[in-house]
């Protein structure tokens, strides 16, 4: 019998990337699904009539492999792995009541593209930090791939970012099925960073599509882009990296240009001129870049890297300069 057979995995989280991400899963034939929601409407809904009502809703869920718990201490009971599929503001409130105790001898996935706001840490090194838990036992769920194509089923790469964990080789398997193939990176600090970061130029792609400019201007942001977390992740964690590769470029990329982005969604109400406050309102989804462009500021200051399209995005959104005349200044540095 293979290791993929009866792996037991807890899911923390109840939107779309969660929800896609369970779909991944429930493809391998007997694994089982232990799903944490927030939402009591939402899980009476799933353990009803088998489909999430809020995310991603016309996904089947597989009660034979979907249990769906109200407590996070019942889902993580057994776990071999425990995915954390929640946005980054909301993982301390939604992990409140686990302690070192539930998460001994569990490998942590998480599958956050984000940071803790206000301490500005990693997710792994916060799961590291709070729960005593080697960051070898930890790994990033990365890679250009957008929930809403999962759905659709259509081909998807992913790439499980680690520190030599030994298991991101095997929950790389459990991530492979016939519309998605992921494989295993060693580079954790590398990929979680990226992910984090690319967040950040979603939102500059957007509030320039929402001012009027076009696609030769993205081209050029995008590659100044490139460098710009190029350089910041190198001065955080020097090491040769391939960026040019899918965990990085390609994440990018999809972020960068894809309808389905939130992060692009977001910036682009600001660009049309919505405020930060009404484009939170309009928005179901979270993006995530909003959080991040503080955070990598305030880092920003003990490492001083030249991150002008980061200053950009945070001068509009925190400091509540006029997207157009921010851009006007942006253009000019960037070539
Ligand atoms: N959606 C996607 O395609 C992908 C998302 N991710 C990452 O997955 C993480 C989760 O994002 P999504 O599933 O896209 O979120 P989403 O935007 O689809 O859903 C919002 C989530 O936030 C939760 N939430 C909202 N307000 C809350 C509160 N006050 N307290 C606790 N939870 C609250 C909701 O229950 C829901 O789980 C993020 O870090 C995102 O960057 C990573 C790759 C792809
Ligand atoms: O990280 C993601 C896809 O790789 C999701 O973030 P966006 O929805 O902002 O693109």
């Amino acid at each position: 019998m293979s290791f993929l057979n009866n792996t037991k995995i807890a899911v923390i989280g109840g939107g779309s990337w969660a929800t896609a991400l369970i779909k991944i899963l429930c493809e391998q034939p007997y694994v089982q699904i232990r799903w944490w929601l927030r939402n009591q409407d939402d899980i009476n809904h799933i353990r009803k009539f088998h489909h999430n009502p809020s995310y991603l809703s016309d996904v089947n869920l597989s009660p034979k492999k979907i249990k769906v718990f109200e407590k996070t201490t019942d889902a993580v009971k057994g776990a071999d792995y425990i995915i954390l599929a929640v946005p980054a503001a909301f993982v301390q409130e939604s992990l409140q009541d686990l302690t070192e105790k539930h998460l001994k001898g569990k490998r942590i996935v998480s599958a956050i593209k984000g940071m803790i706001p206000d301490q500005n840490i990693l997710i792994t090194d916060w799961i590291s930090e709070k729960y005593g838990i080697g960051l070898n036992e930890t790994c990033v769920i990365a890679g250009p791939c957008h929930a809403e194509e999962v759905a659709l089923e259509k081909q998807s790469y992913l790439t499980i970012g680690s520190a030599e964990c030994p298991a991101a080789e095997d929950f790389a398997k459990l991530m492979t099925c016939r519309y998605v193939t992921a494989h295993a990176l060693d580079d954790l600090y590398g990929v979680e960073y990226f992910a984090v970061m690319k967040n950040i130029i979603a939102l500059a792609c957007g509030i320039t599509h929402g001012l009027g400019y076009g696609d030769n201007f993205q081209a050029v942001m995008v590659s100044n882009a490139m460098q710009e977390i190029g350089r910041f992740v190198t001065a955080l964690d020097p090491r040769t990296r391939d960026i040019s590769s899918s965990a990085y470029l390609g994440d990018l990329l999809v972020t960068a240009y894809s309808q389905f982005s939130r992060n692009r969604l977001f910036g682009n109400m600001i660009g049309r001129g919505y405020s930060v406050k009404a484009a939170q309102l309009e928005m179901k989804m979270i993006a995530e870049g909003f959080y991040a462009t503080k955070s990598i500021m305030e880092m920003n200051k003990s490492f001083n890297v030249n991150i002008p399209i980061t200053t950009a995005v945070y001068n509009i959104l925190y400091e509540e300069q006029a997207p157009a005349h921010v851009m006007e200044e942006l253009k000019k540095l960037l070539k």
